[in-house]
């Protein structure tokens, strides 16, 4: 009896994806609903990190429409230089992403310990940032919350963008909603009079500074301060700044923090911006043509030995953690669900990078994604021809499902301002 009890349940690797699907390893990051753990698929024997939203959490935190939308517009997104989502599922408590494993930490862990980073090796980050937000921006997706904490690391020390939470399509019409962290909000944003994804291009600038030299470019003691110093503050330089960057480096800075966004470096439009930057002169030492395929040894490789990541998480797991992740069947009762779980439960739907292709939920970008997300290619769509119930923030449209709206859900409003205090 007792062998027959534990042996383990077998795993149906070709029925829809599932927490089952994964051995569960340790935990490298606490995000604001839910966890950030190292998991591998049981029959690839693949490393993936699994990032898990506590469900009842993110309804009660009004996040829901946040979570459905990054999860969809994580699956239009396939980028050497962004975190990948290979693998959308859910069960009765939690949602689950499964993405690209960055074993190297994220930038604020290593700005933290460092004081600041090597010109050269921002240099690096500066190339491969830039190539991922062009690549967003050319399908129409402003990141809006580009700063060290969403910059990771893979094992090798290529830079990765990830948290697509208030991620949003944009079209010729502005958007108006206060969303990102405060430090690194391009001035267009505080000003309120409308902005479009110049805004990413900013922000990279604010990370370039920081980086090399170890303090923010505009800083404030209250949120007020902040958003005057952003605004009309000029550009200053810390005083040994010749000592950590070259002319050429500080014009590139001085060029993404130009407060005119028609002026301001990456912005051009139709990619000259970005063909532009790639020819400035502090990028010339850049191999562009290798540099997307990863065979370049990158200036700063992490330190495989130690955990590039806060080991308090994991002790937290062992320690605190009264409900411990586990795979568990679903029990699921649609009768006495609430209108936003059961609009998790609807359109946060599953997704498998082995089975499906990836496609747009918004009608107009899904030539931009077949054409942009080269190595989806070969895969069978098993998705309906049409696109789903339509999510569409940069129109004003609410989370609709089915028959059911939840008005004021519009993902441009429901945004995440971070001040200044987390920071100091
Ligand atoms: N793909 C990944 N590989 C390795 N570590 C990761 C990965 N994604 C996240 N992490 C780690 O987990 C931490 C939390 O990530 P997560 O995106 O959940 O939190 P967050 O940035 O606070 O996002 P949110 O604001 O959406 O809660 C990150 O700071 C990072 O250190």
């Amino acid at each position: 009896m007792g062998a027959v009890c534990c042996r383990p349940t077998p795993v149906d690797f070709d029925g829809e994806v599932s927490l089952f699907h994964f051995v569960l390893l340790r935990c490298v990051g606490k995000g604001a609903f839910g966890k950030v753990r190292v998991v591998q698929h049981k029959q690839t024997r693949d490393l993936y990190a699994l990032k898990y939203i506590n469900k009842a959490k993110c309804v009660k935190m009004k996040a829901v429409a946040n979570v459905i939308q990054e999860r969809r517009l994580l699956e239009e997104v396939d980028h050497p230089f962004i975190v990948n989502l290979r693998y959308a599922f859910q069960d009765d408590e939690n949602c689950f992403f499964v993405l690209d494993l960055m074993l190297g930490g994220d930038l604020r862990f290593h700005l933290e310990r460092l004081g600041s980073l090597q010109e050269d090796v921002v240099k690096f980050y500066v190339a491969q940032l830039s190539s991922a937000i062009e690549f967003l921006h050319e399908i129409g997706i402003m990141h809006r919350d580009i700063k060290p904490d969403n910059i990771l690391l893979d094992e090798r020390g290529n830079a990765h963008l990830t948290d697509f939470n208030i991620a949003v399509h944009f079209s010729e019409r502005k958007l108006n909603g206060v969303a990102g962290s405060m430090a690194y909000m391009a001035p267009e944003i505080l000003a309120k009079r409308g902005y479009t994804c110049h805004i990413d291009w900013w922000s990279l600038g604010v990370c370039v500074y920081e980086l090399i030299f170890g303090r923010r470019p505009f800083r404030g003691r209250s949120n007020s301060d902040l958003t005057y110093n952003i605004s009309k503050d000029p550009l200053k330089w810390p005083e040994d700044a010749e000592k950590k960057c070259s002319r050429p480096g500080m014009l590139v800075i001085k060029g993404l923090l130009d407060r005119d966004p028609s002026r301001r470096f990456g912005c051009k439009p139709n990619g000259e911006g970005y063909q532009e930057l790639r020819r400035h002169p502090w990028l010339k030492t850049i191999d562009w043509d290798t540099l997307e395929s990863k065979e370049q040894i990158p200036p700063f490789i992490p330190d495989s030995k130690k955990a590039n990541f806060d080991a308090s998480h994991e002790l937290e797991e062992l320690l605190l953690e009264d409900n411990p992740l586990k795979a568990k069947q679903r029990k699921l009762n649609q009768e006495n669900m609430s209108a936003e779980m059961r609009v998790m439960e609807e359109q946060f739907t599953s997704y498998d990078f082995k089975k499906m292709q990836r496609r747009s939920y918004y009608p107009h970008n899904q030539q931009l994604i077949s054409t942009a997300t080269a190595t989806s290619s070969g895969l069978a769509s098993s998705r309906p021809a049409t696109p789903a119930t339509d999510l569409r923030p940069d129109n004003g449209v609410g989370i609709a499902s089915g028959s059911m709206e939840l008005q004021g859900m519009d993902a441009e409003e429901t945004t995440k301002e971070v001040t200044e205090k987390e920071y100091q």
